[in-house]
């Protein structure tokens, strides 16, 4: 459960946001929207510990947080296969039990993302929905209880990010994975979100999904 009262964010002078009330749920499916620098980054910046809040309380409650970039290119003579790829937030081991753990860790996740017959591709050469696919298994190698996708699906055609939000709901579904999708797609959040914390004048409004309008997509920061 992630819960943040008041929460206050200022670079210097500049205030990103302010009094920030929400709750998510373990389980959840939740998008996070609003206009260009409103402080959707920001904010999961700060739910990852990663930067500090200015003010306010915010409860992760024992958490583990795995996180989804957007893929940027990879150059095709990219050296690592797609496991190799995935294996590199592994922690170093020369002992045999923990790497014959480490393979099955490796064997259950790449079944889990549905990579296990792609494994040994270059990732140079992969597609955009398999790199994609690719950093999604490297962000579960922790085991995480949340998964934020920091528009990850944003330089996929139409199909195939489906097939990824199809495969983050089946994650969703199965094993109780709290999502939060930061997103500029009406469609995908009316399509697989349940709720939507909406950025807006500074602060952050939670809406069902029933609410949320193409109107809150068009908005300039
Ligand atoms: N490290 C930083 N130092 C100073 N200002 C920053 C820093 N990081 C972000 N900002 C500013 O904070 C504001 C919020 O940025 P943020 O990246 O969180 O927005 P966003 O909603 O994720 O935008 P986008 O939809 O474009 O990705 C912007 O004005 C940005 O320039």
């Amino acid at each position: 459960m992630i819960e943040a009262k008041n929460l206050t964010k200022r670079f210097g002078k500049q205030l990103v946001f302010k009094d920030l009330n929400f709750r998510i749920n373990d389980g959840e499916f939740i998008s996070l929207i609003g206009p260009n620098g409103s402080g959707k980054t920001t904010l999961v910046k700060i739910l990852m510990g990663l930067e500090p809040k200015t003010s306010g309380e915010l409860n992760v409650v024992k958490q583990t947080i795995g996180y989804v970039p957007q893929f940027r290119n990879i150059d095709i003579d990219y050296p690592l296969s797609i496991e190799q790829f995935i294996r590199l937030n592994l922690k170093l081991t020369f002992s045999s039990k923990q790497r014959r753990q480490n393979n099955e860790l490796i064997n259950t996740i790449m079944e889990k993302t549905h990579l296990t017959e792609l494994k040994d591709r270059p990732l140079g050469l992969a597609s955009g929905g398999e790199k994609q696919k690719a950093y999604l298994a490297q962000a579960l190698l922790n085991e995480p209880k949340i998964l934020i996708l920091d528009e990850s699906t944003a330089s996929l055609d139409v199909e195939v990010k489906m097939q990824l939000m199809d495969l983050v709901q089946e994650l969703n579904h199965k094993y109780q994975l709290t999502v939060i999708f930061i997103t500029h797609d009406y469609e995908l959040t009316k399509k697989y979100t349940n709720r939507a914390l909406l950025f807006k004048n500074k602060t952050l409004e939670e809406l069902d999904v029933d609410q949320v309008s193409k109107k809150m997509f068009e908005m300039e920061g």
